[in-house]
């Protein structure tokens, strides 16, 4: 995009703190443009990558960098990185290994499975297809299986998409197994879905697309009248309320059922990246499933997400325990107005920074593009708000899996991200994000870290890592210049593709940390990313094995000649 715009109105457009940086280096072109008003919005991925779809690299020209990120550093320099991650759900729409590349293409960092959908056969093979991609073409993406958990929704049975429910019409909400349609006359998922439940009570469907009262129960089923008309639409889910308040059902159901242990184990044979488990409801569940996980393969990452009422009453301690969060608004509005997301999703994202876990944004971020090709206004200003919030990763659900527009909703998500972090970096002084105890060496150095690089101006920051922790803390702190994450493990590599702002770099670390700042600046430097003047900070929680010293976490500032 540079070279179609002159150079002066490629000045003009180009944010304050860039015109520093510009004025510092003379380096107009190795910036990153915000797009010109009077260019079409969203380019689609194809027209914007370098790597085309189908090109196959050659190993020893990554330098442990992935394609995507190299091809934007050589196009844009380290300024021009998007630093908000993306995840995809992987469905029937995207599926294919073509399109697979196109959404690795497109910026994809995650790619999500829902295991409430399809076949192990099915996921097995996207999972292989994804793994397939980045050996032999370079991507970086990682697989996160996201649980069924146990949930009341309306059964799959093969009726029509969608059943129609009118003011005053009766229904009768089962339990009993049936094929195909019966008028009036609604599969519940759950044999104990009607227990406890009374006459009055209200049936909420789907978060209010459609409401009944029970009019009666009769054993485990419900004959119940719409009182509030609507679609009931495939896997609605069910909730009930009474005097205003939810009727919570999940403390009867396992958060972890049969079919989800077995979907673990087949995630943990197929190296899975990250477990996202839903329906958490407190800490010892997190705790179950990493305990079990770290006698199978410990560096499975487990995302509780937060979609019930309950969870909400024990945020912390799920947050504390859990490796990530994901704010899952679709459940979530239905166990509490839709009025209270944007404070909650808020909350959360402030808990998660304090107790430095990454967290993702989920559901209905671009709703709309599922049948259209563009995003209402309202969705946009969405977006912005949760990178505004400081959200790690936002996600796309239907978008990808069944939507029409599944490429053109990551390219979205991406432009917009990237031009709220753009504003943001402008606008906002350094903010303290960070938190520490006076004896947390790790946390300190990277605060002040975040701080000196920001103030510095510096060009990037390199942080040299054995499981990311450091770069962890330094994404914490949202610092300007972007965080590139040296590391020698695999696992850590794929685990930190949904930290905000680290881009990390898979390279054989040694335990002397001057022979590996040696090593990857002369890497970055051979690739053309990195200038004689450049000015790098270096972050390290890489140990030396030898040697007296004890402090092994350290701070430097290099300039590079
Ligand atoms: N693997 C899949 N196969 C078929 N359809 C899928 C698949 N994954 C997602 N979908 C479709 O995409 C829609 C949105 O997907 P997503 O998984 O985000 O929503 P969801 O089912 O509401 O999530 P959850 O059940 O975790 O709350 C689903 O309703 C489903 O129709
Ligand atoms: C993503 C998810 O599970 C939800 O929004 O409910
Ligand atoms: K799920
Ligand atoms: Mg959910």
């Amino acid at each position: 995009m540079a070279s179609s715009i002159s150079s002066a109105a490629a000045f003009a457009l180009i944010p304050r703190y860039q015109m520093t940086k510009l004025d510092l280096k003379e380096r107009c072109f190795r910036v990153s443009l915000p797009r010109p008003t009077n260019v079409k919005s969203f380019p689609s991925t194809s027209t914007r990558a370098v790597m085309q779809v189908g090109t196959t690299v050659k190993k020893e020209d990554l330098l442990g960098l992935d394609i995507v990120t190299e091809t934007e550093l050589s196009e844009k320099g380290f300024w021009g990185l998007r630093k908000t991650k993306l995840v995809c759900t992987v469905g029937p729409a995207c599926c294919s290994y073509e399109q697979l590349e196109r959404l690795a293409l497109g910026g994809m960092n995650v790619a999500r499975l829902n295991m409430c959908h399809n076949t192990k056969d099915w996921h097995q093979d996207v999972i292989r297809k994804i793994k397939k991609l980045n050996l032999e073409k370079g991507f970086c993406v990682s697989v996160m299986m996201d649980t069924e958990g146990s949930q009341i929704h309306v059964a799959d049975h093969g009726a029509p998409t969608s059943l129609k429910a009118e003011d005053g019409s009766i229904w009768f909400f089962t339990t009993e197994q049936f094929n195909g349609c019966r008028p009036f006359t609604v599969q519940a998922s759950y044999e104990g879905f009607a227990e406890g439940i009374k006459e009055g009570d209200e049936l909420v469907v789907d978060g209010g697309m459609a409401t009944f009262e029970v009019i009666e129960r009769i054993g485990n089923d419900l004959r119940c009248k719409c009182i509030d008309p609507g679609l009931i639409l495939p896997r609605a889910k069910l909730s009930f309320w009474r005097d205003g308040k939810l009727v919570d059902k999940h403390d009867k159901l396992p958060t972890l059922s049969t079919k989800d242990w077995s979907d673990i184990e087949f995630g943990i044979s197929e190296g899975v990246d990250f477990i996202a488990m839903s329906f958490v409801k407190d800490a010892d569940v997190v705790r179950h499933l990493k305990n079990y996980l770290s006698t199978k393969n410990k560096f499975i990452k487990v995302l509780a997400k937060i979609e019930s009422l309950e969870s909400l009453h024990k945020l912390e301690e799920i947050v504390e325990s859990s490796d990530g969060i994901m704010i899952a608004r679709g459940d979530l509005g239905v166990e509490i107005p839709l009025e209270q997301i944007p404070t909650v999703q808020e909350q959360i994202i402030n808990l998660c920074r304090k107790l430095n876990k990454p967290v993702i944004v989920a559901s209905q971020l671009l709703e709309s593009m599922i049948e259209y090709p563009t995003p209402t206004r309202a969705e946009i200003a969405d977006v912005c708000e949760a990178v505004k919030q400081h959200a790690d990763a936002l996600m796309l659900s239907g978008e990808s899996a069944v939507g029409c527009f599944g490429e053109k909703a990551l390219s979205v998500l991406r432009t917009a991200s990237i031009r709220m972090e753009r504003e943001e970096t402008d606008q906002v002084p350094h903010r303290e994000l960070g938190f520490s105890a006076p004896d947390q060496i790790a946390e300190e150095i990277c605060n002040s870290a975040a701080r000196m690089a920001n103030s510095l101006g510096v060009d990037a920051v390199f942080v040299y890592t054995k499981h990311g922790q450091m770069a962890s803390l330094m994404s914490r702190n949202r610092p300007k210049p972007p965080v590139f994450a040296f590391t020698s493990e695999k696992e850590t590599q794929m685990s930190l593709n949904l930290l905000w702002g680290v881009t990390p770099v898979l390279v054989d670390l040694s335990d002397d940390r001057d022979i590996n700042i040696e090593k990857t600046t002369h890497l970055i430097k051979s690739k053309g990313m990195l200038k004689e003047g450049d000015v790098v900070l270096i972050v390290s929680d890489v140990m030396p094995t030898q040697g007296a010293r004890t402090i092994y976490q350290s701070l430097q500032v290099k300039v590079i000649c």
